[in-house]
C-alpha cells in the first residue's frame, strides 16, 4: 500500500486520493465483516481499491468504476504485484448507468456485502437511491468525505475554497438524508475527511 501511495503522491491530482488512515480503516473493516462481494465507485489510482482487495478472500470480488482509466492504470502494476488484480472487475465510465442496468437486471439486488463511494459528491444522493437495493440486508455502504473539509459544520459565510463551497450543500443534503433513512443505521467516523457507514437493516 505504501508503494501505491508513493506513486500517487507524484500525480498532479494527488489531493483526490483516500488518506492512509482511511486505507487502513477500510482494510480492517472489510476483514471484520468478512466481505466477499464488493463495489467501489471512484477509483482514481486505486489506493482504496488495493486496501479493499487485500482484505478480501482469494475468491472475493470488487466491481470498480471510474470515468478515468488512465489513473487506474498508473496504480495497476502495484495491484498486480500484490497478487490481487484477479479480484477486480474495472469498468470505465460513469457509475450511474451501470447501477441502473444492474437494478433493471434484477439478479444483483441484495448481493453486495460492502460498497465504497468516493466519486462525484453531487451524485451521492442518486447513488444512495440505487445502492440501497444492491447492498444486502446486514451489508454496509461507506460514503467518503462526509465531513467535507470540515465545511459541513462551518457557518455558511465562513471562507472556503470554491470547490469546497460548491459541493458543501450536496454533502449536507446527503448527511441529512442518511440520518433520516429508516432502512439503514449509520455511524459517521472522523477518519480521513469523514466516512459515513450505513448498515442496511431492512
Ligand atoms: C476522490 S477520487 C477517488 C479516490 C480513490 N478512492 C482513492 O483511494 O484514491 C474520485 C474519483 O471519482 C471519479 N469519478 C468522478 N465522477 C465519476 C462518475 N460519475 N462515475 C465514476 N467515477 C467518477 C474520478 O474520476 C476520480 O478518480
Amino acid at each position: 500500500m505504501k508503494e501505491l501511495r508513493d506513486i500517487t503522491a507524484k500525480h498532479p491530482w494527488n489531493i483526490m486520493t483516500t488518506s492512509a488512515d482511511e486505507g487502513q480503516f477500510l482494510n480492517m473493516l472489510l476483514k471484520l465483516i468478512n466481505a466477499k462481494n464488493t463495489m467501489e465507485i471512484g477509483v482514481y489510482t486505486g489506493y482504496s481499491l488495493l486496501a479493499t482487495a487485500l482484505a478480501l478472500p482469494e475468491d472475493g470480488k470488487i466491481l470498480a468504476m471510474d470515468i478515468n482509466k488512465e489513473n487506474y492504470e498508473l496504480g495497476l502494476p502495484v495491484i498486480q504485484k500484490a497478487g490481487v488484480a484477479h479480484k477486480i472487475d474495472f469498468r470505465e465510465g460513469p457509475a450511474l448507468p451501470v447501477l441502473d442496468q444492474m437494478i433493471e437486471d434484477g439478479k444483483y439486488h441484495g448481493t453486495f456485502d460492502f460498497i465504497f463511494v468516493d466519486a462525484d459528491k453531487d451524485n451521492y444522493i442518486n447513488y444512495h437511491k440505487r445502492l440501497i437495493d444492491l447492498v444486502k440486508v446486514g451489508g454496509v455502504i461507506g460514503y467518503d468525505n462526509t465531513l467535507w473539509n470540515g465545511s459541513v459544520v462551518a457557518p455558511p459565510d465562513a471562507p472556503m475554497r470554491k470547490y469546497v463551497r460548491y459541493y458543501r450543500d450536496f454533502v449536507l443534503e446527503l448527511n441529512k438524508a442518511l440520518a433520516a433513512d429508516p432502512r439503514i443505521e449509520i455511524c459517521q467516523l472522523p477518519v480521513g475527511d469523514g466516512i459515513t457507514l450505513c448498515r442496511r437493516i431492512s
